[in-house]
């Protein structure tokens, strides 16, 4: 059975779609942009912040769904630019420590809002 996650330590949705949605021990987050948890947008902001900003609000996303960030398999990094994957990459690096998720990373083109950046990511509840 589904289940809807939400957490008012992330952002609402910006459109038809749930923070997070779960089934049993999975979690399928939505991809996370990087706007603050009450409604600030910083696409302007450098990349590095950007990805931060997305993180903190997956991580904030995860913990209401009952994940660690260690409980991640799979993230997808969408950038508007994939010049800025360095930019992106340094800044992930902090969040998943030694074992890190599977990841894709792509060049999306053009993202909601005019970010620079979403990140979406699956778990399993350990
Ligand atoms: C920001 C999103 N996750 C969306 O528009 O689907």
């Amino acid at each position: 059975m589904k289940d809807i996650v939400h957490t008012d330590g992330a952002p609402e949705a910006v459109g038809a779609y749930s923070q997070a949605t779960t089934n049993g021990d999975l979690v399928f987050t939505a991809g996370q942009i990087p706007l603050t948890p009450d409604g600030d947008l910083l696409g302007d902001a450098p990349i590095a912040e950007q990805t931060e900003r997305a993180l903190d609000n997956l991580v904030a996303v995860l913990d209401e769904a009952g994940a660690e960030p260690t409980d991640v398999l799979k993230t997808t990094v969408f950038l508007a630019d994939i010049d800025d994957f360095d930019e992106m990459n340094e800044a992930y690096a902090g969040y998943f420590g030694e074992s890190p998720p599977a990841r894709s990373a792509v060049q999306a083109g053009a993202l909601p809002k005019g970010v620079g950046v979403e990140i979406e990511a699956v778990a399993v509840v350990e």
